[in-house]
């Protein structure tokens, strides 16, 4: 039995980080994965083929350039699946490539096959030719991540009926789909369809779509969708998604039923910690696949870790690095700093959205007080040179101490653009900063100086209210 410091099951975001800071700091490291998986959901099925995909939309439609060439305007006319999937594959086969580079250049065993747990330290890996062999690990980390739910309701045969790893390999683009659930995954690949030409509907039990965004911003969304013939059903739950000689039904517990071509479920994901045999570990794993774990990503096994989206929220890809990283570094008593608060979240719908820190709703709940700055992409050259009026920038100033308290972006490049406010709240700067600060010009960073601008004015109106004593509405 081949004996290892650290076993890594997954090659995912999460468990390539665990691996290679344990590597890196002098220990013996092996990864399993599936030998078609190398690179986890990540890779191969979730965020860089979705944008690949995403990129590959708005470059042959030509949507982002319309308002400077006409409504009319494309780069091709009848985009097919082909057009994008080569895009797709040379994308990830490069990404697989790097991945599998980075591992074996730091001298980490990568093992292909499906790991099982024997005992808390042996693991089983049965490859795919039918052989298998047992394994050792000083310390397990756990980075198994997700799949897609798949209800029983709904009868999937990766045509029609898709869940959101079928979604890649299906054949023509459709010219009508329901999208059942309003999550990051449904709305991501509604904008995509939408902006395609396809007529998307898109099912949701709650009353609104990705509650944990600023509202505004979530307003302007829809919005926009929505002029891109999306149609919303917020409040309406599916109840079953039938397959006719036609085409797709899917009936709604209100009794509607919606006829398509394409039905995607992507109403959320489980862990994949059942084939794991996690149990056999002494490991416990919810009903939804999870496994808990404790500050330091051990679980209740002192010795075996579980980090990524296997261990749930916030279940994204550069959280799930940062939890195999920290994994590793504990489990060989490295010294490790403390896991910043300030972590972004950027959603790849059309147009993009990205904010850090707290909402407007979030502020007024906890009843601190604050003021907000905006920019418009309307108002900088840089978003008339891009042909993007629509975009704005928000910040969310302390009212006292003038800390930033949270950005919010909705437009080109936010998920780019965050980072500069999340760098500024990470050293605790103030909205004083980016009054005085000089930005390149013309740039969407410049957004940054108007929203603090704005800020810096309504609070200086409030100060020269209270210093008169005196009331004066604002002139008209
Ligand atoms: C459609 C989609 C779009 C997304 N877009 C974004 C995005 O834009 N930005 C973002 O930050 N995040 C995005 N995500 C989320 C992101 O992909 C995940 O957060 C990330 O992949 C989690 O990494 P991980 O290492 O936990 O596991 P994963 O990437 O899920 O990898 C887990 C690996 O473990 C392997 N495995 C599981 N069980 C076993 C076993 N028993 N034996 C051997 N191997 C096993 C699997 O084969 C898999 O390769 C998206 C996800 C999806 C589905
Ligand atoms: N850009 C990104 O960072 C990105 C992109 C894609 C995915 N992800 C990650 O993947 C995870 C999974 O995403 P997801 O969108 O699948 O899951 P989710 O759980 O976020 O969303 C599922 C949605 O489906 C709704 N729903 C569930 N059952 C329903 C039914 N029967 N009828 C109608 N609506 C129903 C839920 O109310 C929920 O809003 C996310 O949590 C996210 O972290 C991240």
């Amino acid at each position: 039995m081949d004996s290892f410091d650290l076993v890594v099951i997954g090659s995912g975001p999460a468990g390539q980080k665990a691996a290679i800071a344990a590597a890196k700091l002098g220990h013996r490291a092996a990864v399993v994965d599936r030998g078609h998986m190398m690179g986890g959901v990540c890779i191969n099925t979730g965020t860089i083929p979705s944008k690949t995909l995403r990129e590959a939309v708005l470059y042959l439609t030509g949507l982002s350039q319309r308002e400077l060439y006409g409504e009319a305007y494309r780069v091709k006319e009848d985009i097919t699946i082909g057009d994008v999937a080569s895009r797709i594959a040379h994308v990830v086969n490069r990404e697989v490539d790097v991945v599998r580079n980075q591992l074996t250049r730091n001298h980490v065993v990568v093992l292909p096959g499906t790991a099982t747990f024997v005992d808390p330290h042996t693991i089983r890996v049965a490859a795919a030719d039918g052989t298998s062999r047992l394994l050792r690990g000083e310390k397990i980390v756990i980075a198994a991540g997700t799949k897609p739910a798949r209800p029983d309701s709904v009868d999937f045969d990766g045509e029609t009926i898709v869940d959101s790893d079928q979604i890649l390999s299906i054949d023509k683009v459709p010219a009508s789909m329901v999208v059942v659930g309003a999550g990051v995954i449904g709305i991501e690949y509604a904008s995509m369809f939408a902006a395609l030409g396809t007529k998307v509907t898109v099912v949701e039990s709650r009353a609104t779509m990705l509650p944990f965004c600023d509202d505004e911003i979530i307003e302007a969304l829809k919005y926009h969708l929505r002029s891109l013939a999306v149609t919303f059903r917020f409040s309406e739950t599916v109840l079953e998604v039938q397959k006719h000689p036609a085409g797709t039904l899917t009936v709604l517990q209100s009794g509607k039923k919606i006829p398509a071509d394409t039905v995607l479920y992507s109403a959320g994901r489980q862990g994949v910690t059942d084939e794991l045999n996690v149990q056999a570990a002494g490991v416990p794993a919810s009903n939804r696949g999870k496994v808990e774990v404790n500050e330091n990503f051990q679980t209740e096994v002192e010795h075996i870790y579980a980090v990524g989206d296997v261990i749930g929220f916030p279940a994204l890809a550069a959280t799930a690095m940062e939890q195999g990283r920290r994994a590793a570094y504990h489990a060989f008593d490295e010294p490790v700093g403390k896991l910043g608060d300030l972590q972004p979240i950027g959603i790849y719908s059309i147009p993009e959205i990205s904010f850090v820190g707290r909402t407007e709703g979030q502020l007024t709940a906890e009843r601190v007080p604050f003021e907000v700055g905006v920019a418009r992409y309307r108002e900088l050259a840089r978003g008339a040179i891009l042909g993007d009026s629509y975009g704005m920038l928000k910040i969310l100033v302390h009212a006292e101490s003038r800390e930033l308290l949270g950005v919010h972006v909705f437009g080109t490049n936010a998920t780019e653009l965050v980072h500069i406010g999340q760098t500024v709240m990470g050293c605790g700067g103030t909205v004083d900063y980016l009054v005085d600060a000089v930005f390149n010009y013309p740039t969407l960073a410049e957004s940054y100086k108007v929203a603090a601008l704005d800020a810096v004015n309504k609070m200086r109106a409030i100060a020269k209210v209270t210093q008169t004593g005196v009331y004066r509405p604002l002139p008209e």
